[in-house]
């Protein structure tokens, strides 16, 4: 693979195998992915069927066992600067404050933290005057709200996000899904979600990629047609409803390593 000027974000080849005591387990095989600058895009596949591991791979959190990663000229080994992350616990350390929890990757990094954009986008996110409390004072969309900050305050290339609301009440989930769509039509950000949720796959991304059971391959590619910015009406719609169960038949017919019970709407 060659790399290239422009920031796209490149996996080819990328395998993984875990060697555990009973056994090697082929979690991703030879899965190929381009994704454009500013482009969003969601995984979605049956259950461990390696979307986790392909994405720690992106973050730099996983070493492959073939294959390789660049963004732009960068290849990725090891976490870049340039990829943010938000996971599905804001894993908020208890005893820093807001501010103190968004600052510490500058800390790790021994950098200045931004605290202009910080306080800008604690202030997007309907946190400001926040940033002092400690997170036990938050609610748990309000804390994920925090973490969307702290994956964006040292202003990366990529965000990746791991099911980042699949702790939060449907309604909750809708509010951030909605949020997310707004700050990436302000930022164009390139964001590579993975979820259960088809809906909110559909609902957020230009493209779904859906993956087949283990060892994890990318099996379809389905553009998403719906114009942004996207109301949550849209859930509501027959065009919406009838490419989401499509792609949960898709979903359903990938043999699965495990019940394909964590698929939800
Ligand atoms: N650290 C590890 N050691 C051994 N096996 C692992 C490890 N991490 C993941 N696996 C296995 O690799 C496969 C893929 O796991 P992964 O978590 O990437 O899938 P997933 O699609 O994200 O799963 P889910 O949809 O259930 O969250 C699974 O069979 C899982 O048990």
């Amino acid at each position: 693979m060659q790399p290239t000027k422009d920031k796209v974000l490149n996996v080819r080849g990328a395998t993984k195998t875990y060697m555990t005591q009973s056994g090697d387990v082929h979690a991703l095989k030879d899965v190929d992915l381009t994704v454009r600058p500013g482009e969003f895009i969601s995984v979605v596949g049956p259950s461990g069927c390696g979307k986790t591991t392909l994405l720690w791979s992106i973050a730099g959190l996983h070493k492959l066992t073939s294959g390789a990663i660049a963004l732009g000229e960068a290849w990725i080994t090891r976490p870049h600067p340039s990829i943010g992350m938000m996971f599905q616990e804001a894993n908020l350390l208890p005893w820093r404050t807001i501010r103190q929890n968004i600052e510490l990757p500058f800390e790790i990094r021994r950098q200045r933290p931004d605290a202009a954009r910080i306080d800008t986008f604690l202030e997007r996110v309907g946190l400001g005057g926040f940033g002092d409390k400690m997170p036990r004072e938050l609610s748990g969309g309000m804390q994920q709200r925090a973490s969307i900050v702290r994956a964006l305050a040292s202003d990366p290339t990529v965000l990746l996000m791991d099911e980042p609301f699949g702790a939060l009440d449907a309604f909750t989930r809708d509010e951030m899904n909605k949020l997310v769509e707004e700050i990436w039509l302000e930022s164009r950000k390139t964001v590579i979600l993975i979820t259960h949720s088809i809906a909110e796959a559909v609902f957020l991304a230009d493209k779904v990629y859906i993956m087949s059971a283990r060892p994890g391959q990318i099996a379809r590619m389905v553009d998403i047609p719906f114009p942004r910015p996207r109301s949550l009406d849209l859930m509501e719609t027959r065009e919406f409803f009838e490419l989401v169960n499509m792609i949960k038949h898709d979903i359903k017919h990938q043999p699965s390593a495990k019940p394909a019970a964590a698929i939800a709407g």
